[in-house]
Protein backbone atom coordinates (compact mmCIF):
# COMPACT_ATOMS: atom_id res chain seq x y z
CA UNK A 1 0.00 0.00 0.00
CA UNK A 2 2.64 2.43 0.85
CA UNK A 3 4.87 4.29 -1.68
CA UNK A 4 4.33 5.62 -5.27
CA UNK A 5 2.74 4.04 -7.87
CA UNK A 6 4.24 3.13 -11.42
CA UNK A 7 7.33 4.50 -10.76
CA UNK A 8 6.26 8.10 -10.82
CA UNK A 9 7.99 9.36 -7.15
CA UNK A 10 5.49 12.37 -7.21
CA UNK A 11 2.47 10.33 -6.52
CA UNK A 12 1.49 9.02 -2.92
CA UNK A 13 -1.01 6.67 -2.17
CA UNK A 14 -4.44 7.69 -2.34
CA UNK A 15 -6.17 8.14 0.82
CA UNK A 16 -7.83 5.05 1.88
CA UNK A 17 -10.24 4.76 5.07
CA UNK A 18 -11.23 0.74 6.48
CA UNK A 19 -14.75 0.73 7.37
CA UNK A 20 -15.69 -2.20 9.48
CA UNK A 21 -17.78 -3.15 12.34
CA UNK A 22 -19.84 -6.45 13.94
CA UNK A 23 -22.95 -7.43 11.77
CA UNK A 24 -25.92 -5.20 11.74
CA UNK A 25 -23.77 -2.29 13.70
CA UNK A 26 -24.41 0.05 10.35
CA UNK A 27 -21.88 0.03 7.87
CA UNK A 28 -23.55 0.15 5.46
CA UNK A 29 -25.57 3.21 6.76
CA UNK A 30 -22.68 4.88 6.65
CA UNK A 31 -20.83 3.70 3.60
CA UNK A 32 -23.89 4.67 1.54
CA UNK A 33 -23.45 8.66 3.33
CA UNK A 34 -19.61 8.59 2.91
CA UNK A 35 -20.59 7.87 -1.12
CA UNK A 36 -23.40 10.55 -0.86
CA UNK A 37 -20.24 12.79 -0.02
CA UNK A 38 -18.19 11.91 -2.39
CA UNK A 39 -16.43 8.92 -1.72
CA UNK A 40 -15.54 5.98 -3.63
CA UNK A 41 -16.81 2.58 -2.04
CA UNK A 42 -15.23 -0.64 -2.41
CA UNK A 43 -17.03 -2.81 -0.70
CA UNK A 44 -15.88 -6.50 0.34
CA UNK A 45 -19.24 -7.92 1.01
CA UNK A 46 -20.17 -7.33 -2.97
CA UNK A 47 -17.00 -8.21 -4.01
CA UNK A 48 -17.28 -11.47 -2.10
CA UNK A 49 -20.45 -12.41 -4.33
CA UNK A 50 -18.44 -10.77 -7.33
CA UNK A 51 -15.62 -13.62 -6.43
CA UNK A 52 -18.37 -16.51 -6.57
CA UNK A 53 -20.66 -15.36 -9.26
CA UNK A 54 -22.17 -18.50 -11.35
CA UNK A 55 -19.14 -20.11 -13.71
CA UNK A 56 -16.41 -18.57 -11.17
CA UNK A 57 -13.63 -21.00 -10.10
CA UNK A 58 -14.44 -19.54 -6.67
CA UNK A 59 -17.80 -20.99 -6.71
CA UNK A 60 -16.54 -24.18 -8.34
CA UNK A 61 -13.96 -24.34 -5.45
CA UNK A 62 -16.88 -23.87 -2.64
CA UNK A 63 -18.64 -26.29 -3.60
CA UNK A 64 -16.14 -29.23 -4.61
CA UNK A 65 -15.29 -27.96 -0.87
CA UNK A 66 -18.87 -27.87 0.75
CA UNK A 67 -20.47 -29.93 -1.63
CA UNK A 68 -23.05 -29.29 -4.68
CA UNK A 69 -26.11 -28.85 -2.07
CA UNK A 70 -24.62 -25.67 -1.95
CA UNK A 71 -25.87 -24.89 -5.08
CA UNK A 72 -29.51 -23.89 -6.65
CA UNK A 73 -30.99 -25.12 -9.53
CA UNK A 74 -29.99 -22.73 -12.04
CA UNK A 75 -25.85 -23.28 -10.61
CA UNK A 76 -25.69 -20.43 -8.48
CA UNK A 77 -25.44 -19.90 -4.93
CA UNK A 78 -27.51 -20.90 -2.37
CA UNK A 79 -26.24 -18.51 0.07
CA UNK A 80 -28.10 -19.75 3.71
CA UNK A 81 -27.04 -23.21 2.83
CA UNK A 82 -23.58 -22.21 2.50
CA UNK A 83 -24.09 -20.17 5.94
CA UNK A 84 -25.60 -22.96 7.66
CA UNK A 85 -22.62 -25.03 7.08
CA UNK A 86 -20.40 -22.50 6.93
CA UNK A 87 -21.04 -20.76 10.12
CA UNK A 88 -21.32 -24.65 11.90
CA UNK A 89 -17.91 -24.68 12.99
CA UNK A 90 -14.43 -23.16 12.84
CA UNK A 91 -12.96 -25.31 10.80
CA UNK A 92 -15.42 -24.96 7.99
CA UNK A 93 -15.60 -21.38 8.39
CA UNK A 94 -11.67 -21.40 7.43
CA UNK A 95 -11.95 -23.40 4.56
CA UNK A 96 -14.59 -21.24 3.41
CA UNK A 97 -12.65 -17.82 4.02
CA UNK A 98 -9.23 -19.49 1.94
CA UNK A 99 -11.27 -19.77 -1.02
CA UNK A 100 -13.24 -16.67 -0.89
CA UNK A 101 -10.33 -13.77 0.66
CA UNK A 102 -7.72 -14.24 -1.35
CA UNK A 103 -10.40 -13.56 -4.66
CA UNK A 104 -11.68 -10.67 -2.47
CA UNK A 105 -8.22 -9.18 -1.73
CA UNK A 106 -6.97 -9.41 -5.56
CA UNK A 107 -10.21 -7.32 -6.72
CA UNK A 108 -9.76 -5.39 -3.60
CA UNK A 109 -6.85 -4.29 -5.26
CA UNK A 110 -7.87 -3.76 -8.74
CA UNK A 111 -10.34 -1.36 -7.84
CA UNK A 112 -8.57 0.36 -5.32
CA UNK A 113 -5.95 0.95 -7.75
CA UNK A 114 -8.57 2.47 -10.23
CA UNK A 115 -9.64 4.95 -7.91
CA UNK A 116 -9.36 8.95 -9.09
CA UNK A 117 -5.82 10.21 -7.79
CA UNK A 118 -7.39 12.59 -5.75
CA UNK A 119 -10.42 10.01 -4.14
CA UNK A 120 -10.98 9.52 -0.63
CA UNK A 121 -11.74 5.64 -1.01
CA UNK A 122 -13.68 3.81 1.80
CA UNK A 123 -13.01 0.41 2.03
CA UNK A 124 -16.03 -1.52 3.76
CA UNK A 125 -14.40 -4.47 4.95
CA UNK A 126 -16.44 -6.68 8.27
CA UNK A 127 -13.63 -9.01 8.90
CA UNK A 128 -10.85 -6.08 8.78
CA UNK A 129 -10.25 -6.30 12.48
CA UNK A 130 -10.22 -10.10 12.04
CA UNK A 131 -7.68 -10.01 8.89
CA UNK A 132 -4.83 -8.03 11.03
CA UNK A 133 -5.68 -5.36 8.22
CA UNK A 134 -5.61 -2.09 10.38
CA UNK A 135 -2.21 -0.96 9.89
CA UNK A 136 -2.54 -0.84 5.76
CA UNK A 137 -5.12 1.81 5.92
CA UNK A 138 -4.29 5.63 6.84
CA UNK A 139 -7.57 5.34 9.26
CA UNK A 140 -10.33 3.06 10.45
CA UNK A 141 -13.56 3.68 11.15
CA UNK A 142 -15.36 1.42 13.63
CA UNK A 143 -19.15 1.53 13.50
CA UNK A 144 -20.12 0.07 16.88
CA UNK A 145 -23.87 -0.88 18.15
CA UNK A 146 -24.57 -2.76 21.23
CA UNK A 147 -24.79 -6.57 20.29
CA UNK A 148 -28.16 -6.77 21.63
CA UNK A 149 -29.19 -3.91 19.02
CA UNK A 150 -27.88 -5.29 16.54
CA UNK A 151 -29.46 -8.72 16.67
CA UNK A 152 -32.94 -6.56 16.69
CA UNK A 153 -32.16 -4.82 14.32
CA UNK A 154 -31.21 -7.99 11.97
CA UNK A 155 -33.72 -10.60 13.28
CA UNK A 156 -36.81 -7.52 12.97
CA UNK A 157 -35.92 -5.34 10.16
CA UNK A 158 -33.56 -8.00 8.12
CA UNK A 159 -35.37 -11.05 9.22
CA UNK A 160 -32.52 -12.62 9.80
CA UNK A 161 -33.33 -16.48 11.75
CA UNK A 162 -31.84 -15.17 14.63
CA UNK A 163 -29.26 -18.41 15.80
CA UNK A 164 -27.77 -17.39 12.39
CA UNK A 165 -26.98 -13.59 13.38
CA UNK A 166 -25.73 -14.72 16.77
CA UNK A 167 -23.24 -17.45 15.27
CA UNK A 168 -21.56 -14.44 13.07
CA UNK A 169 -20.95 -12.48 15.81
CA UNK A 170 -19.50 -15.37 17.88
CA UNK A 171 -17.47 -15.73 14.96
CA UNK A 172 -16.11 -12.26 14.76
CA UNK A 173 -13.92 -9.64 16.99
CA UNK A 174 -15.06 -8.60 20.05
CA UNK A 175 -15.65 -4.86 21.03
CA UNK A 176 -12.51 -4.74 22.73
CA UNK A 177 -10.53 -5.84 19.93
CA UNK A 178 -12.20 -3.20 17.27
CA UNK A 179 -11.96 -0.53 19.75
CA UNK A 180 -8.14 -0.98 19.58
CA UNK A 181 -7.91 -1.21 16.31
CA UNK A 182 -10.08 2.06 15.81
CA UNK A 183 -8.64 5.73 14.62
CA UNK A 184 -12.67 6.82 14.79
CA UNK A 185 -15.48 5.40 16.89
CA UNK A 186 -18.75 6.04 15.42
CA UNK A 187 -21.58 5.25 17.88
CA UNK A 188 -24.93 3.88 16.40
CA UNK A 189 -26.51 2.62 19.19
CA UNK A 190 -29.25 5.62 18.47
CA UNK A 191 -30.90 7.50 15.42
CA UNK A 192 -29.60 6.92 11.83
CA UNK A 193 -29.42 10.89 11.98
CA UNK A 194 -26.65 10.87 15.00
CA UNK A 195 -24.96 8.20 12.93
CA UNK A 196 -24.99 10.78 9.70
CA UNK A 197 -23.81 13.74 11.14
CA UNK A 198 -20.87 12.02 12.67
CA UNK A 199 -20.04 11.33 9.38
CA UNK A 200 -20.80 14.15 8.03
CA UNK A 201 -18.62 16.14 10.47
CA UNK A 202 -15.97 13.27 10.03
CA UNK A 203 -15.74 13.80 6.34
CA UNK A 204 -15.69 17.63 6.32
CA UNK A 205 -13.42 18.17 9.71
CA UNK A 206 -10.94 15.21 8.79
CA UNK A 207 -11.44 12.94 5.73
CA UNK A 208 -10.97 15.58 3.50
CA UNK A 209 -8.17 18.22 4.40
CA UNK A 210 -5.83 14.60 4.83
CA UNK A 211 -6.96 13.59 1.37
CA UNK A 212 -5.33 17.10 0.26
CA UNK A 213 -2.06 16.55 3.08
CA UNK A 214 -1.58 13.49 1.67
CA UNK A 215 -1.31 14.59 -2.36
CA UNK A 216 0.30 17.20 -1.60
CA UNK A 217 2.65 16.29 1.15
CA UNK A 218 1.92 18.39 3.48
CA UNK A 219 2.51 17.56 7.61
CA UNK A 220 0.11 19.13 10.16
CA UNK A 221 0.86 21.97 12.13
CA UNK A 222 -0.59 21.68 15.63
CA UNK A 223 -0.23 24.64 17.95
CA UNK A 224 1.83 23.84 20.72
CA UNK A 225 -1.10 23.72 23.40
CA UNK A 226 -0.51 22.12 26.81
CA UNK A 227 -3.21 19.48 27.56
CA UNK A 228 -3.93 17.04 30.47
CA UNK A 229 -2.59 13.72 29.88
CA UNK A 230 -4.73 11.35 28.21
CA UNK A 231 -4.13 7.56 28.93
CA UNK A 232 -5.29 6.79 25.08
CA UNK A 233 -2.15 8.14 24.48
CA UNK A 234 -0.25 4.62 24.17
CA UNK A 235 -2.54 2.97 22.21
CA UNK A 236 -2.98 5.74 19.67
CA UNK A 237 0.91 5.28 19.16
CA UNK A 238 0.54 1.41 19.03
CA UNK A 239 -1.61 1.80 15.72
CA UNK A 240 0.50 4.39 14.32
CA UNK A 241 3.36 2.40 15.29
CA UNK A 242 1.57 -0.73 13.10
CA UNK A 243 1.47 1.49 9.99
CA UNK A 244 5.04 2.84 9.90
CA UNK A 245 5.93 -0.72 10.47
CA UNK A 246 4.57 -1.85 7.80
CA UNK A 247 5.59 1.30 5.52
CA UNK A 248 8.55 1.42 6.93
CA UNK A 249 9.15 -2.51 6.37
CA UNK A 250 13.04 -3.82 6.57
CA UNK A 251 14.48 -0.25 7.21
CA UNK A 252 13.19 0.03 10.40
CA UNK A 253 15.27 -1.71 13.50
CA UNK A 254 12.51 -0.71 16.23
CA UNK A 255 10.02 1.98 16.02
CA UNK A 256 8.84 3.71 20.27
CA UNK A 257 6.75 5.52 21.11
CA UNK A 258 8.59 8.48 22.33
CA UNK A 259 8.72 12.11 24.25
CA UNK A 260 6.07 13.77 26.25
CA UNK A 261 2.87 11.40 25.51
CA UNK A 262 4.85 8.52 26.00
CA UNK A 263 4.94 9.54 30.37
CA UNK A 264 2.17 8.28 31.73
CA UNK A 265 0.47 11.20 34.22
CA UNK A 266 2.76 13.91 32.09
CA UNK A 267 1.08 16.96 30.37
CA UNK A 268 1.68 17.51 27.05
CA UNK A 269 1.07 18.92 23.75
CA UNK A 270 -0.92 16.68 22.07
CA UNK A 271 1.31 15.40 18.99
CA UNK A 272 2.72 12.03 19.43
CA UNK A 273 6.43 11.63 18.87
CA UNK A 274 7.44 8.54 17.39
CA UNK A 275 10.79 6.72 16.40
CA UNK A 276 12.20 4.81 14.16
CA UNK A 277 15.55 3.61 14.16
CA UNK A 278 17.45 2.91 11.10
CA UNK A 279 20.71 1.35 10.22
CA UNK A 280 22.03 4.46 8.82
CA UNK A 281 21.10 8.13 6.92
CA UNK A 282 20.36 6.01 3.77
CA UNK A 283 18.08 4.09 5.31
CA UNK A 284 15.93 7.10 6.50
CA UNK A 285 16.24 8.45 3.22
CA UNK A 286 15.07 5.64 0.97
CA UNK A 287 11.93 5.82 3.57
CA UNK A 288 11.06 9.24 2.60
CA UNK A 289 8.00 7.86 -0.37
CA UNK A 290 6.86 4.62 1.70
CA UNK A 291 5.94 7.11 4.63
CA UNK A 292 4.31 10.13 2.46
CA UNK A 293 2.42 7.20 1.05
CA UNK A 294 1.13 6.25 4.78
CA UNK A 295 0.50 9.41 5.95
CA UNK A 296 3.75 10.54 7.28
CA UNK A 297 5.46 12.86 4.74
CA UNK A 298 9.10 14.80 5.79
CA UNK A 299 9.28 17.73 7.40
CA UNK A 300 12.24 19.22 5.10
CA UNK A 301 12.85 22.48 6.80
CA UNK A 302 13.80 20.83 10.20
CA UNK A 303 16.30 18.62 8.50
CA UNK A 304 19.53 18.31 10.23
CA UNK A 305 22.96 16.87 10.38
CA UNK A 306 24.09 18.79 13.26
CA UNK A 307 23.96 18.57 16.61
CA UNK A 308 20.69 20.34 18.61
CA UNK A 309 22.31 23.06 20.17
CA UNK A 310 19.69 22.32 23.09
CA UNK A 311 22.13 18.85 23.06
CA UNK A 312 25.58 20.54 23.09
CA UNK A 313 25.88 20.96 26.16
CA UNK A 314 25.79 17.31 27.00
CA UNK A 315 29.03 16.64 25.49
CA UNK A 316 28.58 15.18 22.24
CA UNK A 317 29.01 17.40 19.49
CA UNK A 318 30.21 15.65 16.37
CA UNK A 319 28.24 16.74 13.44
CA UNK A 320 28.66 13.30 12.16
CA UNK A 321 26.72 11.71 14.72
CA UNK A 322 23.45 13.70 15.18
CA UNK A 323 21.83 13.38 11.40
CA UNK A 324 18.21 12.70 11.58
CA UNK A 325 15.04 12.74 9.42
CA UNK A 326 11.88 14.74 10.66
CA UNK A 327 8.34 13.88 9.43
CA UNK A 328 5.00 14.80 10.13
CA UNK A 329 1.57 13.24 10.15
CA UNK A 330 -1.12 14.30 7.50
CA UNK A 331 -3.97 13.71 9.68
CA UNK A 332 -5.32 16.75 11.24
CA UNK A 333 -7.02 14.88 13.80
CA UNK A 334 -4.09 12.92 14.57
CA UNK A 335 -0.97 14.84 14.41
CA UNK A 336 2.28 13.28 15.28
CA UNK A 337 6.11 13.42 14.64
CA UNK A 338 8.02 10.44 13.71
CA UNK A 339 11.72 10.82 14.10
CA UNK A 340 14.29 8.42 12.20
CA UNK A 341 17.35 8.73 13.74
CA UNK A 342 20.62 5.78 13.36
CA UNK A 343 20.35 2.97 15.62
CA UNK A 344 23.06 3.66 18.64
CA UNK A 345 23.73 7.81 17.94
CA UNK A 346 23.51 9.66 20.77
CA UNK A 347 20.43 11.04 19.52
CA UNK A 348 18.16 8.13 19.33
CA UNK A 349 19.72 6.64 22.44
CA UNK A 350 18.76 10.19 24.15
CA UNK A 351 15.12 9.98 22.98
CA UNK A 352 14.74 6.82 25.05
CA UNK A 353 16.72 7.55 27.86
CA UNK A 354 15.18 10.79 28.38
CA UNK A 355 11.50 8.87 27.77
CA UNK A 356 12.32 6.50 30.48
CA UNK A 357 14.17 8.76 32.85
CA UNK A 358 10.99 11.01 33.16
CA UNK A 359 8.62 7.79 33.08
CA UNK A 360 11.17 6.80 36.67
CA UNK A 361 11.95 10.31 38.38
CA UNK A 362 8.12 11.67 38.94
CA UNK A 363 10.17 14.88 40.61
CA UNK A 364 11.80 15.63 37.26
CA UNK A 365 8.74 14.95 35.65
CA UNK A 366 7.03 17.51 37.57
CA UNK A 367 9.77 19.86 36.91
CA UNK A 368 9.73 19.75 33.17
CA UNK A 369 5.55 20.07 33.07
CA UNK A 370 6.54 23.42 34.76
CA UNK A 371 8.97 24.21 32.08
CA UNK A 372 6.36 23.55 29.36
CA UNK A 373 3.19 25.23 31.20
CA UNK A 374 5.70 28.33 30.93
CA UNK A 375 6.68 27.49 27.34
CA UNK A 376 2.90 26.71 26.14
CA UNK A 377 1.71 29.98 28.08
CA UNK A 378 4.55 31.97 26.27
CA UNK A 379 3.84 30.74 22.84
CA UNK A 380 0.17 31.19 22.85
CA UNK A 381 1.08 35.09 22.57
CA UNK A 382 1.91 34.21 19.21
CA UNK A 383 -0.88 33.81 16.07
CA UNK A 384 1.43 32.05 13.72
CA UNK A 385 1.69 28.54 14.81
CA UNK A 386 5.33 27.87 13.09
CA UNK A 387 6.38 31.03 15.32
CA UNK A 388 4.54 29.73 18.62
CA UNK A 389 6.60 26.10 18.11
CA UNK A 390 9.50 27.80 17.23
CA UNK A 391 9.01 29.77 20.73
CA UNK A 392 7.65 26.95 22.73
CA UNK A 393 11.02 25.00 21.42
CA UNK A 394 13.61 27.34 22.43
CA UNK A 395 12.14 27.69 25.97
CA UNK A 396 12.15 24.30 26.78
CA UNK A 397 15.65 24.55 25.13
CA UNK A 398 17.86 25.09 28.21
CA UNK A 399 16.02 22.58 30.43
CA UNK A 400 17.59 20.03 28.29
CA UNK A 401 20.46 20.80 28.29
CA UNK A 402 20.72 19.95 32.11
CA UNK A 403 18.04 16.90 31.46
CA UNK A 404 20.97 15.33 29.22
CA UNK A 405 23.21 15.48 32.12
CA UNK A 406 21.05 13.94 34.72
CA UNK A 407 19.41 11.29 32.33
CA UNK A 408 22.69 10.10 31.59
CA UNK A 409 23.76 10.04 35.24
CA UNK A 410 20.28 8.10 36.01
CA UNK A 411 21.40 5.74 33.20
CA UNK A 412 24.88 5.19 34.95
CA UNK A 413 23.22 4.89 38.23
CA UNK A 414 20.14 2.22 37.49
CA UNK A 415 22.63 0.29 34.87
CA UNK A 416 19.67 1.83 31.65
CA UNK A 417 19.96 0.58 28.24
CA UNK A 418 17.71 1.10 25.49
C1 LIG B 1 -21.44 -17.51 3.78
C2 LIG B 1 -22.10 -16.53 2.81
C3 LIG B 1 -22.36 -17.18 1.46
C4 LIG B 1 -23.44 -16.07 3.42
O1 LIG B 1 -24.05 -15.12 2.58
P1 LIG B 1 -25.13 -14.04 3.13
O2 LIG B 1 -25.78 -13.45 1.93
O3 LIG B 1 -25.98 -14.68 4.18
O4 LIG B 1 -24.25 -12.97 3.89
P2 LIG B 1 -23.34 -11.75 3.31
O5 LIG B 1 -22.31 -12.28 2.36
O6 LIG B 1 -24.21 -10.65 2.83
O7 LIG B 1 -22.54 -11.31 4.61
C5 LIG B 1 -23.23 -10.63 5.65
C6 LIG B 1 -22.36 -10.51 6.86
O8 LIG B 1 -22.03 -11.79 7.41
C7 LIG B 1 -20.78 -11.73 8.07
N1 LIG B 1 -19.86 -12.73 7.46
C8 LIG B 1 -19.80 -13.15 6.18
N2 LIG B 1 -18.81 -14.04 6.00
C9 LIG B 1 -18.21 -14.16 7.20
C10 LIG B 1 -17.10 -14.93 7.66
N3 LIG B 1 -16.43 -15.73 6.84
N4 LIG B 1 -16.76 -14.83 8.98
C11 LIG B 1 -17.44 -14.01 9.82
N5 LIG B 1 -18.49 -13.26 9.44
C12 LIG B 1 -18.86 -13.33 8.15
C13 LIG B 1 -20.27 -10.32 7.79
O9 LIG B 1 -20.62 -9.48 8.88
C14 LIG B 1 -21.02 -9.89 6.58
O10 LIG B 1 -21.13 -8.49 6.46
C15 LIG B 1 -21.20 -15.26 2.58
O11 LIG B 1 -21.19 -14.51 3.76
C16 LIG B 1 -19.78 -15.56 2.19
O12 LIG B 1 -19.51 -15.93 1.05
N6 LIG B 1 -18.83 -15.35 3.12
C17 LIG B 1 -17.42 -15.54 2.83
C18 LIG B 1 -16.80 -14.27 2.35
C19 LIG B 1 -16.58 -13.31 3.49
O13 LIG B 1 -15.81 -13.58 4.42
N7 LIG B 1 -17.25 -12.16 3.45
C20 LIG B 1 -17.09 -11.17 4.45
C21 LIG B 1 -16.16 -10.07 4.12
S1 LIG B 1 -14.84 -10.40 3.00
N1 LIG C 1 -29.45 3.98 13.96
C1 LIG C 1 -30.26 3.02 13.49
N2 LIG C 1 -31.47 2.82 14.04
C2 LIG C 1 -32.28 1.85 13.59
N3 LIG C 1 -31.95 0.99 12.59
C3 LIG C 1 -30.75 1.14 12.03
C4 LIG C 1 -29.83 2.15 12.43
N4 LIG C 1 -28.70 2.05 11.68
C5 LIG C 1 -28.89 1.00 10.85
N5 LIG C 1 -30.13 0.45 11.05
C6 LIG C 1 -30.67 -0.74 10.39
O1 LIG C 1 -30.01 -1.86 10.97
C7 LIG C 1 -29.72 -2.83 9.97
C8 LIG C 1 -28.19 -3.03 9.89
O2 LIG C 1 -27.58 -1.82 9.38
P1 LIG C 1 -26.57 -1.90 8.14
O3 LIG C 1 -27.12 -2.71 7.05
O4 LIG C 1 -26.12 -0.52 7.84
O5 LIG C 1 -25.40 -2.70 8.89
P2 LIG C 1 -24.11 -3.39 8.31
O6 LIG C 1 -23.09 -3.24 9.35
O7 LIG C 1 -23.82 -2.86 6.96
O8 LIG C 1 -24.62 -4.87 8.19
P3 LIG C 1 -23.84 -6.11 7.53
O9 LIG C 1 -22.85 -6.51 8.55
O10 LIG C 1 -24.89 -7.11 7.35
O11 LIG C 1 -23.26 -5.66 6.27
C9 LIG C 1 -30.30 -2.33 8.67
O12 LIG C 1 -31.59 -2.90 8.53
C10 LIG C 1 -30.37 -0.83 8.89
O13 LIG C 1 -31.38 -0.24 8.10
Amino acid sequence: MSGHRSGDATLVDVLRLGLTGGIGAGKSTVSHELVALGAVLVDADTIAREVVAPGTEGLAELAAAFGEDILLPDGSLNRPALAAKAFASDEARAVLNAITHPRVGARTAELVAAAPADAVVVQDIPLLVEGGMAPAFHLVAVVHTDADERLRRLVELRAMPEDDARARIAAQATDEQRRAAADIWLDNNGERDALAAAVRTLWAERLVPFEANLRGRIPVQPAPVLVDPNPDWHRQAQRLIGRLALAAGGHALRIDHIGSTAVPGLAAVDVLDLQITVPDLAAAEALDDALAGAGFPRIAHVDHDEPQPSYGAGGETDPAVWGMRLHGSADPGRPAYVHLRVQGWPGQQFALLLRDWLRADSDAATEYAEIKRAAARDAAARHDPAQATAVYAEEKAPWFDGAYTRARQWAEQTGWSA
